[in-house]
């Protein structure tokens, strides 16, 4: 796919946006780049060290910089961080790119991500309330940037690769993602 656009991903912490990245790249014989890795590979630091050392504004700015980089020097697929698309020059850049939306509600995403500590934004006492708000901020972002939008709240990472696989094809029969990821986007459960 050397030459062509990414296939873009986006959406919450959580999503799958990593896993299900690395599988529909595996599917689709491309290369596969997570940008949360590629900024820590630039930094020699983790996200969570960057956030730590230089706060969440210095790691925006890391960021931006590295989706720019990635979506005009990298094909294949290619995972955004979950904030990415709060960049209005992000957002900017991924217009006329194939931009495919992971969805997963707050509790189904709390659950994947309740255990790590690498997400210095979920790392606060109530882990719910945060998810939420970051779901009733971000939506509305990664519908405006999305031209592809699959819910991932009762499907496993290998069934949404197919999801994805088949949405990008044009079959519809597959996919019925504007239902599903409606009433995931609406619970608060
Ligand atoms: N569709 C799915 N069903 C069940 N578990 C999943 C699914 N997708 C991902 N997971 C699990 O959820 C966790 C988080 O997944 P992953 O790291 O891929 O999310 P992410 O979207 O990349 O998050 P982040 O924005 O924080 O990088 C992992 O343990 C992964 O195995
Ligand atoms: O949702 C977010 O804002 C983040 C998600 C991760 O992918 C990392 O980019 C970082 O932890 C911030
Ligand atoms: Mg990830």
């Amino acid at each position: 796919m050397s030459g062509t656009r990414p296939i873009v991903l986006v959406g919450p912490p959580g999503a799958g946006k990593s896993t299900t990245g690395r599988l529909l790249a595996e599917r689709l014989g491309v290369d596969f780049l997570d940008v949360d890795e590629y900024i820590e590979q630039r930094a020699g630091q983790t996200v969570a060290e960057i956030f730590t050392g230089e706060g969440e504004a210095a790691f925006r700015s890391w960021e931006r910089d590295a989706v720019r980089r990635c979506l005009a020097e990298r094909s294949g697929v290619l995972a955004l961080g979950g904030g990415a698309v709060l960049a209005d020059d992000t957002r900017g850049l991924l217009r006329g790119h194939t931009v495919v939306f992971l969805n997963v509600g707050m509790a189904e995403g709390v659950r994947r991500t309740g255990l790590s500590t690498a997400r210095p934004l979920l790392a606060g006492l109530n882990p719910r309330a945060t998810f939420k708000a970051l779901l009733d901020a971000r939506l509305p972002l990664y519908r405006e940037v999305a031209t592809v939008e699959i819910p991932t709240d009762r499907q496993g990472p290998s069934e949404v690769a197919a999801a994805v696989l088949a949405a990008l094809a044009g079959d519809d029969t597959r996919v019925d993602a504007s239902v599903q990821s409606d009433a995931s986007a609406a619970r608060t459960d």
